[in-house]
């Protein structure tokens, strides 16, 4: 929030871009890692949060989630150590025949298009070593459809 401060045209700085990792973890049922999972699904839902009008036309500070899906890092070394439920090797093992752990070029790439182009609130996935695919329309549709179901 500090950054914002420096950031928000409102009180004297330029505005801004704050990109936020979220992960393919944030946006399936992985049982594998529902720690990890939980606390990416918190960043995209945060996100979404903080990118709602009157944030952006007060601050002029855009706010755009990035989901990559798994990604050849540091991250991913000795990920077998570190998971919670060992049952869930089966999930793992049929993922592992439908997707691939794609190259950092390609999450480079992904970051490069959205910060040219993406809108406030927009929501991107990059997997697979595939082009950044837009998510926005999906993720407000299906958070939209939640939210009417809790009003009177
Ligand atoms: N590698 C993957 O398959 C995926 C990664 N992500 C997300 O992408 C982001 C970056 O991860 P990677 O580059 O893959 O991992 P990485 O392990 O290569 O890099 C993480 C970096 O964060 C730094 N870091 C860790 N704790 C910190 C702290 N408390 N304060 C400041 N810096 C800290 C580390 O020093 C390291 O440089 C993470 O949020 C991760 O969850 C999302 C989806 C897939
Ligand atoms: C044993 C290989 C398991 C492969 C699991 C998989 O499909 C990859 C998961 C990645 C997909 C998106 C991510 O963000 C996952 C990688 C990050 C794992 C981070 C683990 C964090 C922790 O140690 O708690």
């Amino acid at each position: 929030m500090k950054a914002v401060r420096h950031m928000r045209k409102d009180e004297g700085g330029e505005g801004g871009t704050i990109v936020n990792i979220s992960s393919t973890a944030g946006l399936c049922k992985y049982t594998f890692l529902p720690i990890y999972g939980g606390s990416k699904g918190a960043v995209l839902h945060f996100s979404q949060s903080l990118a709602r009008e009157p944030f952006y036309d007060n601050t002029g500070i855009r706010v755009i989630t990035l989901c990559p899906g798994p990604t050849a890092t540091k991250l991913m070394e000795g990920l077998d150590n570190r998971i919670v439920e060992t049952s869930s090797m089966k999930q793992i093992q049929s993922l592992s025949d439908v997707q691939i752990i794609q190259s950092i070029p390609s999450a480079v790439a992904a970051m490069m298009k959205l910060l040219k182009e993406g809108d406030n609130g927009s929501v991107w996935l990059s997997a697979n070593d595939k082009p950044v695919v837009e998510l926005t329309e999906k993720i407000n549709k299906h958070l939209d459809e939640l939210e009417k179901l809790t009003l009177a």
